[in-house]
């Protein structure tokens, strides 16, 4: 477990590794069982463990019993038990008194609550799982993209749009400052840094426990620093888009790796979905709250906004030895009298 004393609902979980009654490591995450919700009950095994064993089953998930003694070593059927003794699971799931907690099939937490019915617990926890999906499509190709959804949450979102309406609108930029018309060509954006150190502290956040760790798995890839993330607006009046590019072919973005485009609305504007040209033609929208990434290589670009106005928040992750570069990109543009950013 990780030392981080409580996990938020969205958290991404680190591996959950517990002995079971026989004192065998029972692992919340493992492969056998990862695909399904797992439903946590966490405090004494109740009395009527497989009539709540079954109600998780009709829903597809996985109940397990988590209970804070050590082993009993008392096998029994029915759902998994597992002890922690220590307290550790409780209290990094916000539950130091017991509760109910869903660990989705993403590996996030998915739901967290205090429960003095164990039963009425779990169904507000199977309440909670995502509908099942319709027929799932068949994918026979597409951009290798990440889609990780809800790493913002509305109250966020709102106090990110407040941040673009107050800042300093920079028109059309594109990194190392080429002159505004001929940027125009390709990009028709109203950008906003996230200058604010608290707001950007909370984002920084919810990055390093919802994005980080999603990036971790599907690329392998840890970032060591990211750019100061910059709120965008394109809007219908200027058929804001961002035509075809790659993020890294500049002096001044060689150091970029991944891309991380996060949007702040859906629903109120038309076109402006991503597209990468070299896989086909599909088109991707995170929902609200939820972010695309995809390496800084590959072709891309976010088509023209013909309705309303479309905001997402923007950065880039870059490696140690990216850092580097970075650094050094940044020396020589301060040698040459070009100022950095500076936070509020
Ligand atoms: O609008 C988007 O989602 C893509 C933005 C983008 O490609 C960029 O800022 O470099
Ligand atoms: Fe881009």
């Amino acid at each position: 477990m990780s030392d981080r004393s409580s996990f938020l609902v969205g958290d991404h979980l680190p591996g959950i590794v517990l002995p079971d009654a026989a004192g065998a490591p029972f692992d919340v995450m493992g492969q056998a069982i990862a695909s399904r919700p797992r439903l946590l009950l966490l405090g004494p095994a109740p009395e009527d463990a497989g009539a709540l064993e079954a109600l998780a089953r009709d829903a597809g998930a996985l109940l397990v019993l988590v209970e804070q003694r050590a082993p009993d070593g008392a096998l029994r059927p029915g759902p998994a038990r597992i002890f922690d003794a220590e307290g550790k699971l409780f209290r990094a799931l916000g539950l130091a008194e017991g509760g109910v907690a869903v660990v989705s099939p993403r590996g996030r937490l998915g739901f967290a609550a205090r429960a003095e019915d164990a039963a009425a617990g779990l169904r507000a926890a199977i309440a909670s799982l995502p509908a099942p999906a319709p027929a799932p499509p068949v994918r026979r190709g597409g951009a290798p993209v990440l889609l990780v959804p809800d790493i913002v949450e509305p109250e966020m979102i709102a106090a990110l749009l407040a941040h673009w309406e107050r800042g300093e609108k920079q028109k059309d930029r594109v990194a190392g400052g080429a002159d505004a018309a001929a940027a125009n060509r390709i990009k028709r954006r109203a950008d906003v840094f996230l200058d604010d150190r608290a707001l950007y502290e909370t984002f920084q956040a919810r990055l390093m426990r919802r994005v980080v760790p999603e990036m971790t798995r599907a690329f392998r890839f840890m970032p060591s620093s990211y750019e100061v993330p910059r709120i965008g607006c394109y809007d219908e009046s200027d058929l804001g888009a961002f035509e075809a590019h790659r993020d890294n072919r500049t002096p001044f973005t060689a150091h970029r790796r991944f891309a991380m485009s996060l949007n702040l609305n859906t629903g109120e504007y038309e076109g402006g979905q991503l597209r990468f040209p070299e896989f086909g033609p599909d088109l991707h929208e995170p929902p609200a709250g939820g972010a695309a990434i995809f390496g800084c290589d590959m072709l891309h670009e976010a088509l023209p906004v013909t309705k309303g106005r479309r905001f997402a928040i923007f950065t880039f992750f870059t490696d140690a030895e990216g850092a580097k570069q970075e650094q050094a990109m940044i020396r020589q543009r301060m040698a040459a009298g070009q100022q950095g950013l500076a936070m509020r």
